[in-house]
């Protein structure tokens, strides 16, 4: 998917929603267990219930990998059945790769031709060649770790390199890479007070936002500090929406969540 097609979803859709899929068979509804797959069930119940106000799902690919090959084939089902029945929706492999050019180019293989994602996360501490292998495929997106939801990003991230912040370092460097363009970034919502400071060097790219609902991130901090004029970001909600119920009426329940948030983000999308 081209970021012009991605912007006019936004728009049509007054949304810039990420439905996070991170699916826990210990958390999904009981009656789904009878199913041959119950995770591609649960998916599949929660896509068709969101995919009016959604603009990109998101399966962390950890939540697949954890069940073997049921998982891998959950995984697969889940992204054929977006591509198939939602192409309009952006796809997000939560796959955090980061490794030596000949194995990223394999990884980027696996996420953008075998599986057929449009994206995929990538870890930027391997630097350069680790990370050009997956910007060589066009109109596919590369959105690398910038500054993370959790409380260990202080650890590295926002540490001094050479007089500026490791996570900045992140953002100035990968834009002058080939075919940085294909380039989007995460920044955790609970880092919103940073988002200022990010637009000021990377001004024009996507923001996958990770860390609202149940990391306890602010909706309205994100929107005031990382908009751009092309919204410029891509809201990231798991738990908080697919979790919404344990019961029957899971897919519902979800759908009220998603519509929570995209009434709240109509609010600051100015045509
Ligand atoms: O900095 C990051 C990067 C990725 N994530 C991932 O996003 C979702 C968040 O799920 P919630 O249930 O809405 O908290 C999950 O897949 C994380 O691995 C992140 O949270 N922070």
């Amino acid at each position: 998917m081209t970021t012009q097609e991605l912007i006019a979803q936004i728009h049509k859709k007054k949304s810039f929603l990420c439905v996070g899929l991170d699916v826990d068979t210990d958390k999904i509804p009981a009656h789904l267990l009878k199913e041959e797959d119950p995770v591609f069930a649960f998916n599949k119940a929660i896509i068709d219930a969101t995919a009016e106000v959604t603009v990109a799902y998101k399966p962390n690919i950890a939540f697949y990998e954890a069940y073997g090959i049921p998982g891998w084939k959950a995984l697969r089902k889940t992204i054929d059945y977006i591509n198939e029945n939602y192409p309009e929706i952006f796809t997000i492999a939560d796959a955090k790769r980061g490794d030596i050019g000949n194995t990223a180019a394999m990884y980027a293989r696996a996420f953008f031709e075998d599986l057929g994602f449009d994206s995929v996360t990538v870890a930027p501490y391997m630097g350069r060649d680790s990370v050009e292998p997956f910007l060589d495929f066009e109109n596919k997106h590369t959105i690398l770790l910038a500054l993370t939801s959790n409380p260990g990003a202080f650890d590295f991230q926002t540490r001094d390199l050479d007089g500026k912040a490791l996570y900045k370092r992140v953002l100035e460097t990968s834009a002058t890479w080939k075919n940085s363009s294909n380039l989007m970034y995460v920044v955790g919502a609970t880092k919103a007070e940073y988002l200022r400071e990010i637009r000021r060097i990377v001004p024009d790219s996507f923001l996958l936002v990770p860390g609202i609902g149940a990391q306890g991130g602010s909706l309205e901090e994100v929107c005031r500090y990382g908009m751009n004029e092309n919204i410029g970001l891509l809201v990231n909600s798991a738990r908080g929406i697919i979790y919404a119920s344990g019961g029957t009426d899971f897919a519902e329940a979800a759908r009220t969540e998603a519509l929570k948030l995209q009434a709240a983000m109509t609010a600051f999308i100015t045509e």
